[in-house]
Order: C-alpha cells, then sequence, then structure tokens
C-alpha cells in the first residue's frame, strides 16, 4: 500500500503526519509506526499522527510515539497537526478538534499556531522540583547552573527509570532560568532520547514556574528549547490555573511518499 506523508515539525520536535480520512492507515502495527520513525532505516520522526475525521468536531488528532505505541498529549504534535489541517483545507484560521485528552481550540498569529491545552492534573511539588500532567505526565527540575551541559542522563536513571516512574514513564525537564525566558532540555517517554523541545513538558514549565515563584494573574512565559523559541500563556489564581495557550511555530519541511 502507498502511502502519502507529510514531514512537520515544531520548534525541532518532528512529526510525520498522514491525511487518514478515509480511515486505511494500520494504526494498530506499532512495528511499522516504529519503522516509519527510525532515523536510519525510516523517515525518522520523534513521533506520527493520524488526521481522522469526528462525528462532531473538525478532526480528530490520533498520535503515537516514535516507539509505535500510542500516547498521551502532544502539545508541539498538536500544533503541527492544526497547520496540516490548513494546508489540507479541512480549516481556516480556528478550530476545535479531538485529542487523546479531550478537544482543543486552536488559531493562528502570524506564522504561529496556538493551541488551547488541558491541565491534567494539580501541581505537585516535591523538594524544589515539580510532577504534573499537562496532556502527558512531566517531571521538572529547576538549576541555576548552565543546562546545555547538564547531565540529563542522571534524571532519566534516578526519575524515569526509577521504581515510581518506571512503569507507567515519565518526561524529564531540566530548566534554566536567564532573565525572564526559561531555557530547557526534555528527555521524553516513547522517544527514550531527548528531544529538541515537547510541548506539554513547555507548558508544564511555564506552570510549575509560576507555582515556584508565587505568581498570579495573567501570565504569558517565553522558553527557549534546543530547538527553538516557544510562549505559554495562562491565568492562575491561587492553586487554579485556566485560559492555558501554547504558542510556537509549526512547519511543513516535506512531503513523501512509502510503500507500507
Ligand atoms: N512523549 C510524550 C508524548 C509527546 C509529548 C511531546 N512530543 C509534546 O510535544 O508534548 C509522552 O509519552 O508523554
Amino acid at each position: 500500500m502507498k502511502v502519502t506523508f507529510y514531514k512537520y515539525h515544531g520548534t525541532g520536535n518532528d512529526f510525520i503526519l498522514i491525511d487518514d480520512r478515509k480511515n486505511e492507515f494500520p494504526a494498530d502495527n506499532a512495528e511499522l509506526i516504529d519503522k516509519l520513525c527510525e532515523r536510519r532505516f525510516g523517515i525518522g520522526a520523534d513521533g506520527l499522527m493520524l488526521l481522522r475525521n469526528h462525528p462532531d468536531l473538525d478532526f480528530e488528532m490520533i498520535y503515537f510515539n516514535s516507539d509505535g505505541r500510542y500516547s498521551s498529549m502532544c502539545g508541539n504534535g498538536g500544533r503541527c497537526i492544526v497547520a496540516f489541517a490548513k494546508f489540507l483545507g479541512v480549516i481556516e484560521d480556528r478550530t476545535t478538534f479531538m485529542a487523546v485528552d479531550g478537544e482543543h481550540k486552536a488559531q493562528f498569529s502570524g506564522d504561529w499556531v496556538e493551541l488551547q491545552m488541558n491541565a491534567k492534573s494539580a501541581v505537585e511539588e516535591r523538594n524544589g522540583d515539580y510532577v504534573l500532567d499537562t496532556g502527558s505526565p512531566h517531571f521538572i527540575h529547576f538549576q541555576n547552573a548552565e543546562i546545555s551541559n547538564a547531565d540529563l542522563n542522571k534524571y532519566v536513571e534516578e526519575i524515569r527509570f526509577g521504581a515510581e516512574f518506571k512503569e507507567e514513564g515519565i518526561n524529564i525537564n531540566l530548566v534554566q532560568p536567564v532573565g525572564e525566558t526559561l531555557h530547557m532540555r526534555t528527555y521524553e517517554r516513547g522517544v527514550e532520547d531527548e528531544t529538541f523541545s515537547c510541548g506539554t513538558g513547555v507548558t508544564a514549565v511555564a506552570i510549575s514556574n509560576a507555582f515556584k515563584n508565587d505568581r498570579n494573574g495573567e501570565i504569558d512565559q517565553p522558553i527557549k528549547a534546543r530547538g527553538g523559541d516557544l510562549s505559554v500563556s495562562f491565568e492562575k489564581k491561587g492553586n487554579e490555573i485556566s485560559n492555558i495557550w501554547l504558542k510556537g511555530p509549526a512547519e511543513q519541511v516535506f512531503k513523501g511518499e512509502i510503500e507500507i
């Protein structure tokens, strides 16, 4: 079967996107998806997404990590599939679509896509570190030292593969405040490697930073990931977080065809 695919990235978090409105792609074939995401023997990507019809909303996003398994929500992927939906003519300049963690609104601002995010858990503080779910589960460690040469693997071994999270997994984020901007690096569950950006991670970092600094009101947090710049805006009243928007670029890199 010949499949047309489109390669997108959102600040270096890269994805294979397929228009599967005919429901023909073998979504349960984890081995195939893993192979397509392989960087040397396949197309290469952090994840794969299917755009499918939805009975009530503009479309449905089905997301797989590069290990081929169905995944929790992908924020950068959500922004890329919105750009893909506009490219296909499925939507114009705003949309409401279905994803694994529920409905998402999205809109365009210049060449950035703004995606409304769902905070799925309370913010848990653990000796200065944070754990929260923004559609995917995240562990956040803040440090003042330069993160570009930080030992991310130490947190991967201790936390991602530690007793508590070994089974379910969790994404690991290191954060270094630089002025008003948060510089960050992420190790992603299901990719089992560092990625250049992680949208649910960016969102989790922005929210936990507001708790760390006891900030309230309308917050617009600039973030610098390895693959580029994003921002997260939200409202915080004490422990209540609402109106969360993840904003950043979503770019189509190439189109291709592959026999599967
Ligand atoms: N690897 C994540 C899902 C993708 C998250 C990331 N690509 C994003 O942009 O949010 C997990 O299994 O929790």
